[in-house]
């Protein structure tokens, strides 16, 4: 692995009037790495994904990302540097075909003048070949052959929940942020996602952070962990590690004692 982080965090803070949604978090993502945040509801793991994209600032705090400050970049231009996202809630084009949203998702990697295009020059002729091979090979990579002239309106949820992969993918990230995605999926569905979480890492060797709350997806696709509670960091480091460490099995069950009243009765209900 690359000694220099992909993605950097420093003692992040957000402040939501009375809130404090991200309390000093600081993290590195290293490339090639899947990095998943998780904790329980209200923790800070969707705010710390916007202030990646940009959609929130930071109170204080400072992100990298490939070495460039990442707090002076507007929101309209982290695609532009590599970042792409997919979200809770799918947000694609309904009433567009699968091909027509890659196509529009692939968009922002054009490069040409609107003038060339109106006059349909050679390079705007090449970029039109090129945004076609990379949407045919991510319909490829991702199984939506089947798909592709489909109305999206009209698909079920899990295949729409991978447009939107395909879709954040056609703009050739180098660093993919995924919110939480397996919500909505059923146990096979999840299965499926881990698949192509995997193939995206070792095919085309994105980077991935990613918040997710199924653990059996966590355990099976990241390297590392991070643990939030409250805004703050509670722990790091491998799945398993962080599983188990006494500070993140209270976050999400109650105290430790609460844990342990919680167990009281099955063991009673055994004997
Ligand atoms: N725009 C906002 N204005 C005010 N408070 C906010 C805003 N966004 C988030 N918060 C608050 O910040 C805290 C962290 O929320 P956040 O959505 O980041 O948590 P989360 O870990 O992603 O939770 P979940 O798993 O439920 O999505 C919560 O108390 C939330 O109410």
């Amino acid at each position: 692995m690359n000694a220099q982080p992909l993605l950097s965090a420093r003692h992040l803070s957000v402040r939501f009037g009375g809130v404090l949604a991200v309390n000093d978090v600081s993290f590195d993502v290293m490339p090639g790495e899947v990095f998943t945040l998780i904790g329980p509801n209200g923790a800070g793991k969707t705010t710390v994904f916007n202030l990646i994209s940009r959609i929130y600032e930071a109170t204080t705090g400072e992100l990298q990302f490939a070495g460039r400050r990442l707090n002076d970049v507007p929101p309209h231009g982290v695609a532009a540097l590599g970042i792409a996202r997919t979200f809770q809630n799918i947000e694609l084009f309904e009433h567009a075909t699968v091909l027509q949203n890659l196509l529009i998702g692939r968009h922002i990697r054009r490069r040409t003048s609107v003038w060339s295009e109106m006059l349909f020059l050679p390079q705007v002729r090449r970029a039109e070949r090129e945004t076609r091979r990379k949407v045919e090979e991510v319909i490829d990579l991702l199984d939506l052959q089947h798909y592709r002239d489909a109305q999206v309106a009209g698909l079920p949820y899990g295949v729409r929940k991978v447009v939107e992969l395909a879709r954040a993918l056609c703009t050739e990230p180098r660093l993919l942020l995924l919110d939480e995605p397996s919500s909505g999926l059923n146990v096979e569905e999840t299965g499926d996602m881990a698949f192509w979480i995997q193939d995206i890492r070792r095919d085309l060797g994105v980077t991935v952070l990613m918040v997710e709350h199924d653990m059996g997806l966590v355990s099976k696709v990241s390297d590392r962990v991070l643990a939030m509670n409250q805004g703050a960091v509670l722990a790091l480091g491998e799945p398993a590690a962080v599983q188990s460490d006494p500070a993140v099995v209270e976050a999400y069950l109650g105290t430790v004692d609460d844990v342990a009243s919680l167990r009281r009765p099955r063991m009673e209900a055994m004997v």
